[in-house]
């Protein structure tokens, strides 16, 4: 069994929590409340920003050029094509995309950023790839999941969304992301290989725990403005 394939094994209880969280459920089913789906998009605007950071970060990491061009060209890819699903989502509360960009992050989001961040800094690639994997990972197997599950046409409210992240893009991205965590995690330590499976896991529960803060539209105890 490789590193990756280990990593899904031990991590699928949250997995399983993602694809049953009723915000994900809600994505199926077609129907979100549109503060909910407001909350998500604005702190996922400014989540998207800090993991295209990262990927800058991977680059300063890489030693190889091939890994260098799929970090730049993840940038792009964020940039160019994942505005999308916000997209489908701000069509679906009858909200200017404009309106949800650069509002404070909700504590959730806040600490997944700095999770990510302060793994990245210990300066080993395999590390930082461990933390963001989960991203690419979760919402590539929720896009696969709802439409095995809902099969939606054209006119389901989050069509595009779905189609977004189950689609083949997505699946490279992922793809890559384990073929390189295998060959650094085979390469590492004992310990650096037990601290990019702590890494991994703890954004898994973020992952799940941004689906969450964005159900209950958490927010600092003492608003800072994120509903406003
Ligand atoms: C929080 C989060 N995780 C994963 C993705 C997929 O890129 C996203 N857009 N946002």
């Amino acid at each position: 069994m490789t590193f990756t394939e280990d990593l899904r094994r031990e991590n699928d209880d949250i997995f399983q929590a993602i694809f049953n969280h009723p915000f994900v459920r809600g994505l199926g089913e077609g129907e979100l409340q549109d503060d909910a789906v407001a909350h998500y998009v604005k702190a996922d605007y400014e989540y998207l920003n800090t993991f295209m950071q990262l990927y800058g970060t991977a680059v300063s990491q890489s030693k190889k050029r091939e890994d260098i061009a799929f970090f730049q060209g993840q940038i792009a890819f964020v940039l160019g094509d994942e505005i999308h699903p916000h997209r489908n989502l701000c069509d679906y509360i009858g909200v200017p995309y404009e309106e949800l960009k650069g509002f404070p992050m909700p504590p959730t989001a806040d600490h997944y950023r700095t999770h990510m961040k302060s793994v990245a800094t210990e300066g080993l690639l395999g590390k930082t790839i461990a933390a963001m994997l989960p991203c690419p990972w979760t919402y590539q197997e929720i896009g696969r999941e709802l439409k095995k599950e809902f099969a939606p046409e054209t006119n389901h409210p989050f069509y595009e969304w779905i189609e977004f992240y189950a689609n083949d893009s997505i699946t490279e991205t992922t793809d890559y992301l384990l073929k390189r965590l295998d060959e650094e995690a085979e390469a590492a330590s004992l310990e650096d290989r037990q601290l990019m499976k702590e890494a991994f896991r703890k954004s898994c529960q973020l992952e799940y725990a941004f689906w969450e803060m964005s159900y209950t539209k958490e927010d600092w105890p003492v608003a800072e403005g994120v509903l406003k």
